[in-house]
């Protein structure tokens, strides 16, 4: 099982991150870390903060020479924010309350509709917002990025790899059916403003970020994670908390603002009869094959063996500039909720997140079915399971692999 955990608030000093239960023997680079730190900052629509914030990464237990030891794995990611902030989130009490109560450290007080302001103010008896944001800041993603990284590493060991991309921003969406990115598209998406892999969309949703930030607006938007190479038979139909897609859906869910989930075509799957909904099996060159991949490469919460393809659909950013109409708390009044600088748009960001989620997802399913204490183990169970699948079993992805 893998078992993974993050800390640090938006303005405190650092993000910290462990993942236990990662083979021995997965080579892992500061710099490939980083690279994906860099890609989630990425995209149209974001706020001045991904201008000069520099996601300072240390590992500091677990890899060794480039290499897992199979011991957690302790990542660290600075917040180059924090000297403004260290007064204000300072571990210590403070020597002088009253200075830290004003400026920036003054009591917010008007919380935002769509935050987590006020239940997290109700919940946890604070009087003040900023308890309740610095921790429900998708600030902390960054850290869930460095730990997909690693997973992504260990998975790209055994054949497994994942690409992901924006569906769409607000309204503006991709036609239906237009082509899926591949695991060598990253560069290309990554280049691309919103991280969309049509060009004309990507235009259009570029014009839409432009109009709502003109209009002191925010947008959401859908985003997809497509994992190419998974072996057939992660998860399990015989329980809930086992099937795969279940596990995938609340992982996604778990990521700040995402409110939908869907699994390969997903709710468009509900407006079609079944004779149009599934992936039917045929016989060719003596394999079985699926003649399309509605699914999404999941069928009774387990791994088919095809593409994995799953969305994930974002709310617009809480922050409206444009200022919602809140309750100051502190003088029973009516107000506008607090801004002071936000993201338009931060789909692009949410589709690394939701990369890295999946990767963490498909890592432990991949554990729990495989095992291993180093990588060798596991790709040698890997291998040796998938080949005790009976021939007549065998369908043409487990072939292609
Ligand atoms: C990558 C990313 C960036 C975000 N940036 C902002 C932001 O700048 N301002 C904001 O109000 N919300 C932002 N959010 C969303 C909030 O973190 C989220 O709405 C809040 O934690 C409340 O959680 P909920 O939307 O799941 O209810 C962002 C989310 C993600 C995934
Ligand atoms: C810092 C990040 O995202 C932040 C997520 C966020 C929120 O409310 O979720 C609010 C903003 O923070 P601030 O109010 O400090 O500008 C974003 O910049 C990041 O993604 O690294």
């Amino acid at each position: 099982m893998l078992r993974w955990l993050t800390a640090g608030e938006s303005h405190g000093p650092e993000l910290v991150a462990i993942l236990e239960g990662l083979p021995a023997g997965v080579p892992v680079s500061l710099d490939g870390v980083r690279e994906d730190l860099a890609r989630r900052k990425l995209g149209y629509g974001r706020g001045a903060r991904m201008k000069f914030e520099q996601d300072e990464l240390a590992i500091s237990g677990g890899v060794r020479h480039g290499l897992t030891l199979g011991s957690p794995i302790a990542l660290r990611v600075g917040n180059t924010e924090w000297p403004k902030w260290a007064e204000v989130m300072s571990p210590e009490p403070p020597a002088d309350s009253e200075r830290v109560g004003r400026g920036r450290g003054a009591p917010l007080t008007r919380p935002r509709p769509g935050h987590a302001d006020l239940v997290g103010m109700q919940k946890y008896g604070f009087d003040d917002a900023r308890p309740v944001l610095e921790r429900a800041s998708a600030r902390e993603t960054a850290a869930r990025v460095a730990l997909g990284a690693v997973a992504r590493a260990f998975l790209g060991e055994l054949g497994i790899r994942l690409v992901s991309h924006t569906l769409a921003v607000g309204t503006v969406r991709s036609p239906e059916g237009s082509a899926l990115p591949g695991p060598d598209d990253v560069a290309l998406l990554d280049a691309d403003p919103l991280r969309c892999f049509d060009p004309a969309t990507s235009a259009l949703m570029v014009t839409e970020v432009d109009g709502a930030h003109k209009d002191g607006d925010t947008l959401g938007g859908v985003v997809e994670v497509l994992a190419y190479g998974v072996p057939p038979g992660l998860g399990s139909h015989v329980h809930w908390d086992r099937r795969l897609d279940s596990q995938l859906a609340g992982a996604l869910m778990g990521i700040q603002a995402i409110k939908g989930v869907e699994v390969g075509d997903g709710f468009l799957t509900t407006t079609r009869r079944g004779s149009a909904a599934h992936d039917e099996l045929v016989l060719g060159d003596g394999v079985i094959s699926r003649t399309s991949d509605r699914a999404g490469g999941t069928e009774g919460g387990m791994s088919t063996g095809t593409v994995l393809r799953v969305r994930a659909g974002m709310k617009p950013i809480a922050t409206v500039p444009h200022s919602l109409r809140t309750v100051d708390v502190a003088s029973g009044e009516a107000a506008a909720a607090h801004h002071q600088r936000s993201d338009v748009c931060a789909v692009p960001a949410a589709g690394v997140v939701a990369e890295a989620m999946v990767a963490l997802t498909l890592a432990n399913a991949v554990l729990e079915k495989f095992g291993g204490d180093s990588i060798v183990e596991t790709r040698r169970n890997l291998d040796s399971y998938l080949a005790s699948i009976p021939v007549g079993l065998h369908t043409a992805a487990d072939v292609a692999r």
